[in-house]
C-alpha cells in the first residue's frame, strides 16, 4: 500500500475512534445526570438485548412499575408518586442503555468493515477487539453497580461500584482517544522529547485521575451535600474527623470529610501542575492553543468543582462538573501525547538535551 493510501485509511480509522469517544463523553454526561436525578435504580431488568424496546403497552408499564415497587428506593424515597413519577425516572436511565447499546454498534460495525476491508493496520487489530470486549464488561459493570442499589434498606448504588464504572469509562476513553491521536500522529523514534516535559505531563494525567477518583467518591457518599463552604471546611482548613474510622485507609473512601478535603487537595494540586504546564507550554514544545486549553479547562473545572459544592449540587452545575472532568482529562491526554509524539521545540528546553530532528513525513 502506498503512503498516502495508508495514511487516508488512518484518518479514516482516526475519525471513527474519535466519533466513539466523543459518544462515550455524552454517555459519562447522561450517566451523571441518570445518577443525579436518582433515575438509575427504574430499571430492575438486565436484558441487553430485549431491553433495547421501552414499554409498548399499558401492562408492560405496570409490570416494570410493580417491578420498581418492590425495592427500597420507592419505599424509602418514591413512595406514592404514581406511573407518571416512574416514567419520569425510568426514561432518563432507558436512554443511558439505549446509549451504551448504539455506542457497542458504533465500535462493532465499522470495526468489522474497516477490518474486511483492509482499512486498520493489522498490529491495531487485538488492540481494537479487546476495547470491544472492555466495552462489553462496562455494560455488565454497570449492572453490577445497579444491582447494588436494590439491596435491603439501600436508596443508591454502592460508592465502590460507581467508582468501577466511571474509572473503566474514562479508560475506555483514553484508550480510543490515545489510539485515534496516534494514528494521526505516529511516534517518531527520531524525537527525543527532555525527561523533565515528559514527567510534567505524566504528573498531570495522573493527578487527573486521582482527582476524578476521589470526585467518584464524592458523588458516591453524596458528600457534595456538606461542608458547602470553600476554602474552609466547618470553619477550618483540615476538617475534624478526617482520620475517625480504622483501619485508616478506610478514611480514604468511606468518610464523607476525609473525602471531600482529599477531593480539594487533590483538585487543588491538580490545578497548579497543570497550569504549570500550561505556562510552559511553548517553552517545551506545545502548540498555543494546547497550552490555552490546558488553562482554561483546569481553571473552568476547578471553578465548576467549586460551585457545584456552594449550590449544593444542582443537577446542570453537578453534571457540567463531571463533562469538565472528561474535558480537562482530553486536554492533558492531548498535551501529552503532543509532547510524545509532536514536533520539537525550536529551542529545547533542558540544557544538554539531546534531540534529533524529527523524520520527514
Ligand atoms: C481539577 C479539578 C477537579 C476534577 C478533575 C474533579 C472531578 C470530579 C469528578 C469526576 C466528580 C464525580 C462526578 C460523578 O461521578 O458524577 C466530582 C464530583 C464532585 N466534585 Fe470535583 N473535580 C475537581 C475539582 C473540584 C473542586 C475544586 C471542588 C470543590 C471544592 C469539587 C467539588 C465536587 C463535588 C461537590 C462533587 C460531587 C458532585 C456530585 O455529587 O455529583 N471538585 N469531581
Amino acid at each position: 500500500m502506498d503512503r498516502a493510501a495508508m495514511r487516508r485509511n488512518r484518518r479514516i480509522v482516526a475519525i471513527w475512534l474519535f466519533t466513539v469517544a466523543a459518544m462515550i463523553l455524552v454517555m459519562i454526561i447522561l450517566g451523571g445526570v441518570t445518577r443525579l436525578t436518582g433515575s438509575g435504580l427504574s430499571i430492575m431488568e438486565w436484558a441487553p438485548v430485549s431491553g433495547a424496546l421501552p414499554p409498548m403497552s399499558d401492562a408492560e408499564w405496570h409490570h416494570l412499575f410493580d417491578l420498581y415497587k418492590q425495592i427500597p428506593q420507592y419505599s424509602l424515597v418514591n413512595e406514592g408518586f404514581g406511573l407518571a413519577g416512574f416514567k419520569h425516572i425510568f426514561w432518563l436511565e432507558w436512554i443511558h442503555r439505549l446509549w451504551g447499546r448504539l455506542i457497542g454498534l458504533a465500535f462493532l460495525v465499522p470495526l468489522v468493515w474497516l477490518g474486511l476491508t483492509g482499512r486498520i493496520e493489522r498490529r491495531l487489530v487485538p488492540r481494537l477487539v479487546l476495547l470491544f470486549v472492555l466495552g462489553g464488561l462496562q455494560g455488565a459493570v454497570g449492572w453490577f453497580m445497579v444491582a447494588s442499589g436494590f439491596l435491603p434498606d439501600t436508596t443508591s448504588v454502592s460508592a465502590y461500584r460507581l467508582v468501577a464504572h466511571l474509572v473503566l469509562a474514562l479508560a475506555l476513553y483514553a484508550a480510543i482517544l490515545w489510539t485515534a491521536l496516534s494514528l494521526l500522529r505516529p511516534a517518531s523514534r527520531r524525537v527525543v522529547v527532555p525527561l523533565a516535559p515528559r514527567l510534567l505531563a505524566a504528573s498531570c494525567a495522573i493527578m487527573v485521575a486521582l482527582t476524578i477518583v476521589a470526585g467518584g467518591f464524592m458523588a458516591g457518599l453524596h458528600a457534595g451535600l456538606t461542608y458547602n463552604t470553600f476554602p474552609l471546611m466547618d470553619g477550618q482548613l483540615v476538617p475534624d474527623g478526617w482520620a475517625r474510622l480504622q483501619p485508616v485507609l478506610r478514611n480514604l473512601t468511606e468518610n464523607v470529610t476525609a473525602v471531600q478535603f482529599d477531593h480539594r487537595l487533590l483538585a487543588t494540586a491538580t490545578l497548579i501542575l497543570v497550569t504549570l504546564m500550561a505556562a510552559l507550554g511553548p517553552r517545551i514544545g506545545l502548540p498555543r492553543s494546547i497550552s490555552i486549553a490546558l488553562a482554561v479547562a483546569v481553571g473552568c473545572q476547578y471553578a465548576l468543582g467549586v460551585t457545584t459544592l456552594l449550590l449544593v449540587v444542582p443537577v446542570p452545575v453537578a453534571a457540567m462538573h463531571q463533562a469538565g472532568a472528561v474535558i480537562l482529562l482530553t486536554t492533558v491526554l492531548v498535551a501529552w501525547h503532543r509532547l510524545l509524539h509532536g514536533r520539537l521545540p525550536k529551542r529545547p528546553c533542558a540544557k544538554g538535551s539531546r534531540a534529533a530532528a524529527p523524520k520527514p513525513a
